[in-house]
């Protein structure tokens, strides 16, 4: 399956922090979801991607291509979306298009005026009367509107009202109906990624902790209750973590066939969602 990015052994230093050995693909023609606890590197790699600060060491490729020596090319082919307000403010939604227009040689103003009427967005009000869903919107609708084939976003849906999340999601489920794009987003909000990922990635202090289909990640991790009585300690051993309560304990398995055969009826499991599986990594890697 052919890849729109390729990240191999990337490493980026700041004081106090480090992206150890980034490698993962970010499949073509699929919505790929980047989740990691605050400070774990998120914003870093999507910079990075972007070509906006330089690895200390690795490759990233954007299409194929090396992205330091294929810049202009590249950037030319991304629609970015940052979670923060990327415009100037004094500005309206047609100024700020007539800006950022000539930058795109494929730009797309029938598109534009598709979008702006799709999100109800208004052309005459200056950029700093619209609210963060608009302005988040008016993002999309830019990045959107050069025929880019790989979107690129920040916590796109961070700050949005339930309704407004619902739309964005909707639009980027529409836009990957074309097999040619290609979709990358780093979120807080697990139930996003549940809710439209192919693939998602998990970071962790500057660790890729996995990179897989949401499928796989589903059928490989278990939520298990029980009474703490069965945890001895090669128990114990299959869980990626466990959390005691005065009556039994929860834990999270990524064994979950070992774990059913050795535990079968005295356990309670379920499916893990994005958000479990997030805190018990999390709380192993604390753990050290
Ligand atoms: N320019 C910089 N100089 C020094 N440290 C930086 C710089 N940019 C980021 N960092 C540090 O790198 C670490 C990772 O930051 P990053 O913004 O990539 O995390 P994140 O996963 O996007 O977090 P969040 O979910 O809170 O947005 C943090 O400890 C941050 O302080």
């Amino acid at each position: 399956m052919e890849n729109a990015v390729v990240l191999h052994n990337v490493n980026k230093s700041y004081d106090g922090f480090a992206l150890n050995n980034v490698s993962f693909p970010v499949k073509k023609g699929f919505i790929t979801g980047f989740i990691g606890p605050n400070g774990s590197g998120k914003t870093t790699t999507i910079k990075l991607i972007m070509n906006l600060i330089h690895e200390d060491s690795g490759t990233i490729e954007l299409f194929g291509q090396e992205h330091k020596k294929h810049a202009k090319e590249i950037k030319q082919r991304i629609g970015f979306v940052y979670a923060e307000n990327p415009f100037y403010d004094h500005m309206t939604s047609e100024q700020m298009k007539k800006v950022i227009a000539p930058f795109y040689k494929k730009w797309d103003d029938t598109l534009f005026k598709k979008y702006m009427a799709d999100f109800d967005l208004p052309w005459k009000k200056k950029i700093k009367h619209l609210s963060t869903g608009m302005k988040m919107k008016l993002s999309l609708a830019i990045a959107l509107s050069h025929h880019a084939d790989f979107i690129l976003m920040d916590e796109p849906t961070s700050g949005l009202d339930p309704v407004v999340r619902r739309e964005v999601l909707d639009i980027l489920s529409e836009v990957i109906q074309d097999e040619n794009k290609t979709i990358f987003f780093s979120s807080h909000i697990t139930t996003d990624l549940e809710r439209i990922a192919d693939y998602i990635t998990f970071i962790h202090n500057g660790n890729i902790v996995f990179h897989d289909d949401k499928d796989s990640i589903r059928d490989q991790y278990l939520l298990v209750k029980g009474a703490k009585e069965l945890l001895d300690e090669d128990i114990r051993s299959l869980f990626i973590d466990v959390i005691e309560t005065p009556v039994g304990f929860e834990g999270l398995t990524n064994e979950p066939e070992k774990v059913k055969k050795l535990m079968g009826d005295h356990i309670v499991s379920e499916s893990a969602s994005l958000e479990d599986i997030m805190v018990y990594m999390g709380r192993r890697e604390k753990r050290g």
